[in-house]
């Protein structure tokens, strides 16, 4: 079954490949997104509308429409393209003159690998580096405070979705010196948190257990001296992703914070 991360975003597309993009949309997004089928043309097409929403009723609403003239493709596709980018935005906002995209990803902005495989040049891409390492003030001033401070012994960077503990290194397969210690932490770390609510997490290295990346937070936390430098992905695995229910926030919360304190622990005795 295509997705909407399948679908291409730059050509025109039929009807019914949109009808479909539209219920791939929908059933993706089916926290936020509701299909509502609000008529149909002299044809006999139906009209839809793409309602989004977090609840209530008779709230103020703004109305958008494209394609009410058929020839005018780009408003369909351009229509299209602006439902997917609302609410999952992922990287940061900058924008530099000349560049049409907008937004660097700023866990492929770091130092530490920066420019290596599993991040991307083009200004459009989600995962686009930036220039230049550090380029982005968020990053920059991440760096600078954990710098100046000088004596910050663990770093976690936390992220959504996948339920894994990961350490160092993204940018390499090569097992950082004390590699050994961050797999057997990162496994107390897991089973202290299926203890809470019975939720499986995956651990290893970044490259090993995820993919490559370059540039992240956490290779360069571990390359400036941070020995026990983990990154986290929280629930869930995929049922709804990044639109993850408010009903489970305090669960997450609650079985993460034994695995923080894992570490934390760990750190504080070694
Ligand atoms: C969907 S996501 N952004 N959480 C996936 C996240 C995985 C990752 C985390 C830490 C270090 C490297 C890679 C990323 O690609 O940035
Ligand atoms: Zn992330």
């Amino acid at each position: 079954e295509r997705s909407t991360s399948s679908f291409s975003y730059s050509s025109y597309h039929t009807l019914e490949e949109i009808y479909s993009w539209i219920d791939n949309f929908v059933t993706e997004y089916s926290d936020i997104v509701s299909k509502i089928r609000i008529g149909h043309s002299f044809e006999n097409r139906s009209i839809l509308v793409l309602k989004f929403s977090t609840g209530g009723s008779q709230r103020r609403a703004i109305w958008i429409d494209t394609g009410i003239h058929s020839r005018e493709w780009i408003t369909h596709a351009t229509g299209i393209w602006t439902a997917k980018k609302n609410r999952l935005w992922r990287k940061n906002k900058s924008t530099r003159p000349g560049v049409f995209c907008i937004g660097v990803d700023l866990n492929r902005n770091w130092k530490s690998g920066f420019g290596g495989n599993g991040s991307n040049d083009n200004p459009c891409s989600e995962t686009y580096r930036g220039p230049s390492p550090q380029s982005e003030p968020e990053v920059a001033a991440i760096v600078d405070f954990i710098t100046a401070h000088g004596n910050i012994k663990a770093l976690i960077s936390i992220h959504s979705y996948s339920q894994m503990i990961m350490y160092p290194y993204g940018h390499s397969l090569e097992p950082v010196p004390n590699q050994k210690e961050l797999y057997n932490l990162a496994k107390d770390a897991v089973q202290a948190l299926y203890e809470v609510h019975g939720i499986e997490y995956i651990y290893g290295s970044i490259s090993t257990t995820l993919y490559v990346a370059s540039g992240i937070t956490v290779d360069w936390a571990y390359d400036s001296g941070i020995k026990y430098s983990f990154t986290f992905e929280l629930r869930d695995t995929g049922s709804y992703g990044f639109l993850l229910p408010a009903s489970q926030i305090v669960p997450t919360a609650q079985e993460t914070w034994l695995a923080l304190r894992a570490i934390m622990e760990h750190t504080l005795n070694h």
